[in-house]
């Protein structure tokens, strides 16, 4: 019995002092590098670790602090570790971020999963779908994976946290005010992540809505490929398309809408900052824009992502755009979802996965969806 009390009296301690902690990012990348200042300006012990995908990364910031991603210095006093110092870099974590690409997540959280301890919170900022590791014509979202991977002694003994919101990376390096959401099935754990990263710039909201903001996440960096074609249009007809781009943001949202209600999301977080907000930012200077910009310029879709990939240059909306596509027959079959409610999805689909021309396929997408009864 006094065990019992012991453990959570040193939860409490743990969470809700907020004292210095020891947090281990995994994943050198953007996002995850850009974590280190919020969590460094507030003092915290900060562990940086590189996939086998960073070597780069880390050899440079090990020799003079320089991220080569984002082009300048992080903060002192960073730990920097590489792909086979994961347990060092692990060791005493209380809050561990995975910030891996969707399709690189499960890999790494595997690797990552001997060192987890009971008592460990751990926080994730990819955004996108994948397979169902037990089924694998099964789309879900992210954490449905991680709590698949968690071994069943750590089942319920590790809160995981995720994040939405306009959130680009190189911003939060730059220390601009920005606003994004926790979301948890696990409030005190998003709060005490929360506790750790907040600053006067780098603003947390909290949430328990986990579906609607994983969603929108991944729906977000769908939408903005389709956004940025409008940009794109620019090449064909010398002018400017905001107009379109408007229009077609607002079908974004109202699609974002209908994906969330089926899967049980709220719509509180569609129009918050995991959707509208990181709707409008992704669409403005996302990766995910570029890719529909050139699109929109006149080059077919498979050829543009090739082109993208090429140049390293990291575009998940593209994969979201297919997962979302077969994810529509498993709502259907559910009776949550009818696909006629997402033509703009569609014509996505068709434009980057069967090459069809982006102006013309937009231009009867806009006389389809205005007016359209999203209901
Ligand atoms: N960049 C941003 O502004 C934001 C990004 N996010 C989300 O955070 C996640 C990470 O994004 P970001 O940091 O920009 O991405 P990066 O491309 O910079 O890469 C993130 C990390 O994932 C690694 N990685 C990529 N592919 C694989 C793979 N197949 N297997 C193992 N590791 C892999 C990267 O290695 P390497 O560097 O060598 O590619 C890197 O360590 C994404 O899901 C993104 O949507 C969220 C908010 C904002
Ligand atoms: O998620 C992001 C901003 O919140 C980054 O979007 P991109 O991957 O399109 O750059």
């Amino acid at each position: 019995m006094l065990w019992f009390f012991y453990i959570i009296y040193s939860n409490y301690i743990k969470r809700g002092t907020y004292n210095m902690a020891n947090v281990t990012i995994l994943g050198a990348g953007a996002m995850g590098s850009a974590l280190t200042t919020p969590l460094r300006k507030n003092g915290h012990n900060v562990n940086l670790w590189g996939t086998h995908l960073d070597t780069k990364i880390i050899d440079q910031l090990k020799k003079d602090g320089t991220h080569i991603k984002h082009k300048c210095k992080l903060e002192d006093g960073i730990n920097y570790f590489y792909n086979e110092e994961l347990e060092e870099a692990m060791k005493d974590a209380d809050l561990v971020i995975m910030g891996i690409t969707s399709d690189g997540l499960a890999s790494v959280f595997k690797k990552a999963i001997p060192y987890l301890k009971e008592g460990m919170v751990v926080g994730s900022v990819a955004k996108g779908f994948e397979y169902d590791l037990k089924d694998k014509d099964k789309v879900i979202i992210l954490p449905d994976i991680l709590e698949e991977l968690l071994p069943e002694n750590l089942v319920g003994k590790i809160p995981f946290v995720f994040v939405g919101g306009p959130c680009k990376a190189v911003e939060v390096v730059w220390e601009c005010p920005n606003s994004v959401d926790y979301a948890s099935k696990d409030i005190e754990a998003a709060k005490y992540m929360r506790s750790l990263l907040v600053t006067d710039k780098y603003n947390v909201g909290i949430s328990s809505d986990v579906i609607g903001l994983e969603i929108c996440a991944a729906m977000k960096n769908a939408y903005s490929i389709g956004l940025g074609m409008a940009e794109g249009f620019k090449e064909l007809d010398g002018k400017l398309n905001n107009n379109c781009k408007a229009a077609l943001f607002t079908f974004a949202v109202a699609e974002m809408g209908v994906l969330t209600k089926a899967m049980g999301g709220s719509y509180s977080s569609v129009i918050g900052q995991p959707g509208v907000g990181d709707l409008e930012i992704t669409c403005e200077a996302g990766r995910n824009r570029i890719l529909g910009e050139v699109c929109g310029g006149g080059m077919p879709g498979t050829k543009a992502i090739k082109k993208m990939r090429d140049e390293d240059i990291t575009v998940e909306g593209y994969n979201a755009i297919k997962f979302a596509w077969e994810l529509i027959p498993q709502l259907e079959e559910k009776g949550v979802l009818d696909r006629s409610k997402l033509p703009f999805l569609q014509a996505l689909y068709e434009i980057l996965f069967e090459d069809k021309n982006a102006y013309d396929t937009i231009v009867k997408v806009m006389n389809k969806c205005t007016g359209f009864d999203y209901e």
